[in-house]
């Protein structure tokens, strides 16, 4: 069963291509849709919703036929726009209820529905107060109220976390997945943030001016490829036990690098090697390597590779086709992501924008997470 399927889906405005011949099919669950500014992805729920006609292809959400079944999609259908688009002067509760009343929702059950809501998003306590005395946190969270009150059997969020620091978009996260745990209500949640969607999403969809990279389960994305963090310590034979491990495993034909930063910007211990895995035999060399030099083992842990390092290699431009999947190269960094000290400074021109981006959020301190 699909939730929603686009086929040959494009816009055009006077001056650029919005979407580009998208083709997708999102299953129940909670998907991120995954894109630099400017990508598509607002223009793509606003076709979705049925209030912006698609220039060319097909989409349907619910089964429903956007071109022609707009009013019945937006009756199953929650929508949380990016903007601020909250009316100062009311409360959470006038709101919310104005909202369900628009959705169709008789006095008592608005009432009732939007008390359930807003205890659901955290803002019971406050509902009573203008909205324009909220923080950017908990106006998100009225927005999120908003989309749910009609019990959608979809809610479309797009950029939910925009503008938060980083508790409240872990907060944001969280009750986006409860959304679907708590209530069965499936989730298509927009960022410009690899990182945040691979916590929140089962599966996630990467576009970019428009046109589809990838898309597949979280799992797929970050289980594709791994590699295993190794700490040694000196010895008397080895006094730098982390350069003797490493010239052995190299001799040995294992990829190996250390890094400068973690995913969260901290510097990492140059003791600490990061081994390519490409199978079982890699752990037995890693642990014969360090048997053989006599070197204590103090770490040798699994790492996941994370969804931006997907998207860090050339390939990523080079072919943007539908199903086209970009594989990680040992060599290079990934956005955000620890640098290789042996590797060349990676120059943004051959990054992807999606990569780009993500790089921004991080050197802004953004996020922090998004590699
Ligand atoms: N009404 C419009 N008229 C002309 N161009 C538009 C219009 N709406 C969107 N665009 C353009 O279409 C492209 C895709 O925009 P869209 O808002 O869908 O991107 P996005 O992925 O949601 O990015 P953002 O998060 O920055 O909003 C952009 O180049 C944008 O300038």
């Amino acid at each position: 069963m699909t939730v929603i399927a686009t086929e040959g889906l494009s816009k055009r405005f006077p001056r650029v291509t919005a979407l580009d011949r998208l083709s997708l099919d999102i299953a129940p669950g909670v998907t991120g849709l995954v894109g630099a500014n400017g990508a598509g992805k607002s223009t793509l729920i606003k076709i979705l919703l049925g209030l912006s006609p698609a220039s060319e292809g097909k989409a349907a959400v619910l089964g429903l036929d956007v071109a022609s079944e707009g009013g019945a999609i937006r009756e199953r259908v929650g929508y949380m726009p990016e903007h601020d688009c909250l009316p100062p002067d009311v409360s959470a509760t006038e709101f919310v209820v104005h909202m369900a009343r628009m959705s169709g929702l008789p006095p008592s059950a608005a009432r009732e529905r939007t008390a359930d809501t807003l205890r659901h998003v955290g803002l019971y306590e406050e509902r009573y107060r203008p909205i324009g005395g909220y923080s950017t946190g908990m106006k998100q969270r009225v927005k999120l109220a908003q989309a749910l009150v009609h019990d959608p059997q979809l809610v479309l969020l797009d950029e939910p976390t925009n503008g938060l620091d980083p508790v409240g978009r872990d907060e944001m996260l969280g009750l986006i997945r409860r959304v679907h745990t708590d209530f069965g209500i499936s989730v298509l949640v927009t960022s410009h943030l690899l990182g945040e969607l691979e916590r929140t999403c089962d599966h996630v969809v990467v576009i970019d001016g428009g046109k589809l990279l990838r898309s597949s389960s979280t799992d797929d994305f970050t289980q594709a490829t791994a590699s295993l963090a190794v700490e040694v310590t000196d010895s008397d034979a080895h006094p730098d036990g982390t350069a003797a491990l490493r010239k052995a495993l190299e001799g040995a034909g294992i990829a190996v690098a250390t890094v400068e930063r973690e995913a969260d910007g901290s510097p990492t211990s140059t003791r600490v090697l990061f081994v390519e895995v490409t199978g079982d035999p890699t752990y037995d060399a890693v642990r014969d390597a360090v048997a053989g030099l006599g070197l204590g083992l103090v770490r040798m842990e699994q790492r996941r590779h994370r969804i931006a390092e997907v998207f860090r290699t050339d390939s990523a431009t080079a072919d943007p086709s539908p199903g086209a999947r970009p594989q990680p190269s040992p060599s290079q960094p990934a956005a955000g992501e620890p640098t290789p000290r042996s590797a060349a400074p990676h120059s943004p021109a051959h990054q992807h924008p999606a990569q780009q981006d993500a790089a921004r959020q991080h050197q802004e301190g953004g996020s922090g997470d998004v590699a």
